[in-house]
């Protein structure tokens, strides 16, 4: 396992931006992870750890597209014209003899096109009687055959290292004939709630207690990045108990998560537990809502502490401990794709900070307009009805002066950064 240096996540205190956040640590995030070969069908959603080359052809043989006639282009008169039948090539079955030239062959869709025939007639437009075959005009020298390697090339890489496998790639895979893959180790990420008030659902709230939702959340987000999470709980505001649990949680595993306490610092246990072990720096980040974030080195491992309000857990968790986390896990990162789409109703906002907003997009085409986003609800960082009811995000950069309604804004959807 590889053990980060203490100074990994070292930044300024000064409000910093998504991007420049994520700039500053590029290059000190690596794979944290080892390797290991599983099974094909075990690897959906697993981090490719190989490039994936082609040791065939895909496919392995020109093939007919169609069900229909095999012909010679060079025999096809421009009228069209009439032929004999000499044969029947089915898929699974290559025809082992050179059929007479000037002949036509039956042939079905996924069959071998024997060696000389270039092109196949569907036989909706072909009629056949007698052993012979009658063929349209105008027909397209090539046209319905699927040529050798036009998929796939022998020798290519298919699928490069870094890649978050998913359904058509695992197709892809067994169609060069893999029966196993390389991947990364699953990311083994502790996830602990910290806060006097913090109680787990289930339990009696005591006056002036919430319950846990923030753990609930997040280790649903860890599991679709793929990550193995273990819950340490809801940690007692009690600094030895703190500095236990996460100096011990990072001795197995490659990153320690909490939620709470990074704002202000006193009565803050984490930081102080953090520090103990290793070195933490709490970043702001000119974020609404998501704005205090920690991260730093305990025993070696990464350690992240997104905000405590519900909302700014998440929206910390997928801007930036998501990117954080891909690269720890051996993902290649992309930068997700945001959507134009037209304001249905109007947001006032102050220039300075980036904003997201909860929206989810009306139902409805219409070819050449952008769809209409509506708020999914109040805007307040703890309202996780809003979160729930919302499909995505609306991005309001640091210098906007807020939205009018039939405005044109970025749309961030939440499958590009919940998966
Ligand atoms: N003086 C300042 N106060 C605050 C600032 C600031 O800059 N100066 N920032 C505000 C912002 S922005 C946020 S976000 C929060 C983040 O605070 P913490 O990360 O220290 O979180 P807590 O104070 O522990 O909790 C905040 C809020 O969230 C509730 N909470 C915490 N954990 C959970 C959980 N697991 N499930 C559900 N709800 C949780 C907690 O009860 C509080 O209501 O600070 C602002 N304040
Ligand atoms: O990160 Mo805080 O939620 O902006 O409100």
């Amino acid at each position: 396992m590889t053990r980060l240096a203490d100074d990994c996540f070292a930044a300024d205190p000064v409000p910093l931006t998504v991007e420049a956040a994520l700039e500053r640590i590029r290059d000190r995030l690596q794979a944290v992870t080892g390797t290991e070969t599983v099974p094909l069908d075990a690897g959906l959603d697993r981090v490719l750890a190989e490039d994936v080359v082609s040791p065939i052809d895909v496919p392995p043989h020109d093939n007919a597209a169609v069900d229909g006639y095999a012909v010679r282009s060079a025999d096809l008169a421009p009228g069209g014209g009439e032929m004999a039948v000499a044969g029947r090539v089915a898929a699974g079955h290559p025809l082992d003899r050179t059929p007479s030239a000037g002949a036509a062959l039956r042939i079905f869709t996924g069959a071998p096109v024997p060696e000389g025939f270039d092109t196949v007639v569907m036989q909706e437009d072909c009629w056949e009687s007698d052993g012979r075959v009658r063929l349209p005009v105008g027909l397209r020298p090539g046209a319905n055959v699927r040529l050798r390697g036009e998929d796939v090339r022998r020798g290519a890489v298919s699928l490069a290292a870094g890649r978050r496998l998913g359904p058509g790639d695992l197709g892809l895979a067994a169609s060069i004939g893999r029966t196993a893959l390389t991947v990364r180790k699953r990311l083994r990420v502790a996830v602990a709630s910290t806060g006097d008030e913090v109680t787990e659902p289930g339990e009696d709230l005591r006056p002036g207690a919430v319950f846990d939702a923030n753990r609930h959340t997040v280790k649903a987000l860890l599991a679709r990045l793929g990550c193995a999470v273990t819950d340490l709980g809801i940690l007692e505001d009690d600094a030895g108990t703190i500095a236990r649990s996460l100096a011990a949680a990072a001795e197995d595993h490659d990153v320690v998560m909490t939620s709470g306490g990074v704002s202000t610092g006193e009565e803050d246990h984490v930081r102080a537990a953090v520090a103990a072990h290793g070195r933490i720096d709490a970043w702001r980040l000119s974020v609404k809502p998501g704005r205090p974030v920690a991260l730093g080195v305990i025993g070696g491992r990464a350690f992240i502490g997104l905000p405590g309000n519900p909302v700014a857990a998440v929206v910390a968790f997928v801007t930036l401990a998501r990117p954080v986390l891909l690269a720890l896990a051996g993902a290649r990162i992309a930068a997700p794709a945001r959507y134009p789409v037209t304001a249905g109703f109007s947001h006032a906002k102050k220039p300075g900070r980036r904003e997201f907003l909860r929206v989810r997009l009306e139902p409805g085409l219409e070819l050449g307009r952008p769809p209409v986003a509506v708020k999914a609800g109040p805007d307040g960082s703890g309202i996780l009805s809003a979160l729930a009811a919302a499909d995505g995000l609306i991005d309001l950069g640091e210098d906007s002066e807020g939205l009018a309604k039939g405005e044109t804004a970025a749309y961030l959807p939440f499958n590009e950064v919940m998966r």
